[in-house]
């Protein structure tokens, strides 16, 4: 990404557990996230577009590869920062999935939120940096 507060292509993701909390981040910031790009796992994205209004483009469901979707973005360089809310309470199906997403956003650099607070940072970070 260049230069200032330009448009950030950003990956949201979140377990069930932690829906709502993403939601409810996603409606706080929609005057911010409304300037990026949003690329969401499909259940996520689904939510934050109905009830957030926001523009999302949605992969596949995070259990049907959706989290393998953002993590093949990731690899090809069109991800900029990934929020990432992880439900560390509840065992998952594709718990390999979530690895390998976290996995390549910490190989890569990527800029990676997995809570509200860091989610706000990387927003603050986003808008901020001089790229
Ligand atoms: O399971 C997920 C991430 O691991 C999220 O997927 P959904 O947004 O489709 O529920």
């Amino acid at each position: 990404m260049a230069v200032g507060a330009m448009m950030a292509r950003i990956g949201l993701v979140a377990h069930d557990d932690k829906k709502a909390e993403m939601v409810e981040w996603a409606k706080r910031h929609s005057d911010r996230l409304c300037r990026h790009e949003l690329f969401a796992t499909g259940t996520t994205g689904g939510r934050i577009r109905d009830e957030a209004k926001l523009e999302v483009y949605l992969f596949k469901s995070g259990p049907l590869g959706g989290d393998q979707q953002l993590g093949a973005r990731i690899a090809d360089g069109g991800l900029d920062a990934l929020v990432f809310f992880i439900d560390p309470l509840t065992a998952l199906p594709h718990d390999v999935d979530v690895k390998a997403l976290t996995r390549l956003a910490t190989l890569y650099g990527t800029l990676f939120a997995c809570n509200r607070a860091t989610a706000d940072a990387v927003l603050m970070a986003l808008e901020a940096e001089k790229r």
